[in-house]
């Protein structure tokens, strides 16, 4: 009889690993309109990220949503599309390269990193069974998200959740609920801001710009807005800023709904036309550069106040896969897996005896894949 539960090709004792496993949003595979059907009909069927009666909901983004976006926002995606791919698919892949780098010269090969995306490609399931596949048994789970929301963190877990579902024998899981407020975090964020003061000068207005979501999920009770304020207070007290100087707003807004404020266009609108000269913006709840900081804050967005009367903008990128930010993570990753024991990786004559019992162990009924 066929099975429900998938197995791994192979995963034997000997062979404990510990697997790390970054995670963020999902980019389309291309900046085509196909690629963005395939990608928006992921994201937005999820019902963690729009919360509104599904029939109503799942009428208007077949009937509307999908027929309009896909070639609105190809357009948009083409103009920040580099060689490597859609810049967070880059960085993402980037970030787990020099994360694996770090923490093997650290813990040795048996600990391994892998990265993957909550919509398209490469797919939490697909992460998930190169993990297994290779032996690891105990699963830190690290979303990329440094502030938690229902709609981006809590989904990520039910992907692992819904993955899971299907597994047969489930590696120990952890899983990193959030990081607004990690000291180090914090300090790679100051760093990064007085780096940039260092070489432009400080403006007179630093705005710090986090992802929106609709203002009734913070009603309901999603920490999301306190984390992200939290975030600021923690920035704007290392830098000594003072009231004036700096403000917290929220970008990116889809739909009509009221989303949390103030919104970051209508502020630096604003701020123009009130006699603010020159602002900085930071995105401090992006851990990679994307669309949403590389076209709508450094470009879209740089329009607006320039052409409200601004005279300087500045975007300050996102962490990415700088120094910093990686022994960050690597910090974050070494605090979550404490207690797990990680073999050490041994000679080559360990090696060679390890290899020989897992040509014993694939003989080994509780191997065989049970796909
Ligand atoms: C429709 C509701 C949306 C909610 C709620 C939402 C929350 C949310 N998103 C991020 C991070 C990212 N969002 C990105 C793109 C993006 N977001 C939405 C919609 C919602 N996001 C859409 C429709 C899109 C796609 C782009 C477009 O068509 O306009 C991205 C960038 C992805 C990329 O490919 O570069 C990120 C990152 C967070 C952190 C968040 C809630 C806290
Ligand atoms: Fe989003
Ligand atoms: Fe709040």
């Amino acid at each position: 009889m066929a099975s429900r539960f998938r197995g791994s090709a192979f995963n034997h004792i000997e062979e404990q690993k510990v697997g790390v496993l970054i995670t963020n949003l999902g980019t389309p595979d291309a900046p085509t309109p196909s690629a963005l059907r395939r990608y928006l009909k992921e994201f937005l069927s999820d019902p963690r990220v729009v919360e509104i009666p599904r029939l109503i909901w799942l009428l208007i983004l077949h009937l509307i949503i999908l027929r309009i976006r896909p070639a609105k926002s190809a357009k948009t995606y083409a103009s920040v599309w580099t060689d490597q791919g859609s810049p967070l698919a880059f960085h993402t892949r980037d970030q787990a390269d020099k994360l694996r780098q770090q923490l093997q010269a650290q813990h040795g090969d048996n600990l391994v990193v892998d990265y993957a995306m909550r919509y398209g490609n490469p797919s939490i399931t697909s992460a998930i069974t190169t993990l297994c596949d290779q032996g690891v048994r105990k699963l830190l789970v690290l979303p990329l998200y440094p502030q938690y929301s229902g709609s981006t963190t809590a989904s990520t877990f039910d992907a692992v959740a819904k993955d899971f579902a299907s597994r047969r024998w489930l590696p120990e899981l952890r899983f990193v609920n959030h990081y607004n407020s990690h000291p180090d975090y914090i300090n790679a964020l100051v760093n990064s801001i007085r780096a940039h003061w260092g070489k432009h000068g400080r403006a007179q207005k630093l705005v710090l710009s986090y992802h929106g979501v609709p203002q009734f999920y913070l009603h309901k009770g999603d920490p999301y807005h306190c984390e992200c304020l939290a975030t600021t207070r923690l920035i704007i007290e290392a830098l000594e800023l003072g009231p004036e100087e700096y403000i917290t707003t929220f970008q990116s807004r889809f739909g009509k709904a009221e989303w949390l404020k103030p919104y970051t266009d209508a502020t630096l609108k604003e701020l123009a036309a009130n006699g603010t000269k020159s602002v900085q913006v930071i995105c401090p709840g992006f851990a990679a550069d994307c669309l949403e900081t590389l076209e709508e804050i450094e470009e879209e967005n740089r329009e607006y106040f320039m052409e409200a009367g601004g005279e300087r903008y500045e975007y300050i990128p996102a962490l990415n896969s700088s120094d910093e930010h990686i022994q960050t993570l690597s910090n974050i990753v070494n605090t979550h897996i404490q207690g797990w024991t990680i073999q050490p990786t041994g000679s080559a004559e360990r090696q060679q005896t390890l290899q020989a019992r897992s040509e014993q162990a694939k003989r080994c009924p509780h191997n065989k894949p049970r796909a």
